[in-house]
């Protein structure tokens, strides 16, 4: 079993749009499509439809809330959610033929402290009880301390299971010194982390290995196109996809975590662990949806993907 954690839940919007956007006027929506969302949603449909069991918690609030519940039920997806009296936000992702996706992200409503001690002293150990993997994923709403990712790390630690976290700056930096099992940081969210512009693939490599020395045992850099990097015990390694015309990448990342959740419970070796990451995140770039793809189409992928040893 996987828990998989999302305390920034959203009601995602996606809005494909016939032909180009105009800014300042009135543009009609030609197709609206809603998902659970937040990442840690997203990667909850990955690790379904891999195959495993998984739990979804987090917060929910408002009617926002019970929908997203709602759906989570209509995806079979089961969930332990903590209730609070905020609403649950709402994140749009506008698809267009000129600017491919456009993302308008909602901050999150206010979740006082009481609501949070439940969450991470009740709810939280509860859940993870009979799972292997947890995964932590993403932004956090107003009012939570920028340490409660590195307080959930230390919390799944102790329990002797392993724990994935994908989040982004003050929230990463310090759940890293916690020294999660894998941290899955984007190029953009490396720069952030240590504040300096990349410019090539050795400089990626460098900051990679500044984590892993920080006791992190798996440190995957996703790369977009061009797939992922890897650190860890045995070298650095980067597992490179086909060239192809893409759908819509948002969740890629989010199913890149799902993936190596899976990997990780079902004990997979680490350079076939990145293999079927970078498999499964280019099948949801092929799907109109988010958190979802083709098992078919990953498997077939998986054989074209080229492992590199750096
Ligand atoms: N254009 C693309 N072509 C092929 N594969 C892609 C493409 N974009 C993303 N992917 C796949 O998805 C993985 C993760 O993508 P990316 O690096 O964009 O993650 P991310 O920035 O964390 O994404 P997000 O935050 O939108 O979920 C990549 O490693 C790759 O396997
Ligand atoms: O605000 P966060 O939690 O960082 O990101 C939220 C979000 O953009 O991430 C997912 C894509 O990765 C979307 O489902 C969702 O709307």
């Amino acid at each position: 079993m996987i828990t998989t954690v999302t305390l920034n839940a959203s009601i995602d919007k996606a809005y494909e749009m016939k032909g180009s956007i105009q800014n300042g006027t009135v543009m009609r929506v030609s197709v609206c499509r809603n998902t659970a969302g937040g990442k840690g949603l997203n990667v909850a449909r990955i690790i379904k439809l891999c195959g495993r069991e998984v739990v979804a918690t987090g917060l929910a609030g408002g009617f926002n809330g019970a929908y997203l519940e709602e759906l989570l039920r209509q995806d079979g997806i089961q969930n332990q959610f903590a209730h609070i009296k905020g609403e649950t936000r709402s994140c749009i992702n506008i698809l267009d033929e000129v600017y491919g996706s456009t993302e308008y992200l909602e901050p999150g409503c206010e979740v006082s402290a009481e609501e949070c001690a439940d969450f991470l002293e009740q709810v939280f150990p509860k859940v993870i009880a009979d799972s292997e993997v947890v995964t932590i994923s993403g932004s956090v709403p107003k009012g939570i301390e920028t340490d409660i990712y590195k307080k959930m790390v230390h919390i799944v630690k102790e329990e002797g299971k392993q724990v994935i976290l994908d989040t982004s700056g003050a929230l990463l930096k310090h759940g890293m010194e916690a020294a999660p099992t894998m941290v899955k940081p984007n190029q953009e969210e490396l720069e952030t982390i240590f504040n300096s512009k990349i410019k090539d693939i050795d400089d990626v490599v460098g900051f990679a290995k500044q984590i892993y020395e920080m006791g992190i045992p798996y440190v995957v850099v996703s790369l977009g196109k061009d797939g992922a990097l890897m650190v860890y015990r045995d070298g650095v390694f980067q597992a490179v996809p086909p060239v192809m015309e893409v759908v819509n990448t948002v969740g890629c990342g989010d199913s890149m975590v799902g993936a190596f959740a899976v990997a990780l419970e079902c004990k997979f070796p680490a350079e076939t662990a990145i293999k079927y990451a970078v498999a499964v995140a280019t099948a949801n770039a092929l799907s109109p949806k988010t958190g979802d793809f083709d098992p078919n189409t990953s498997q077939e992928l998986l054989e074209q993907i080229e492992l590199r040893k750096l």
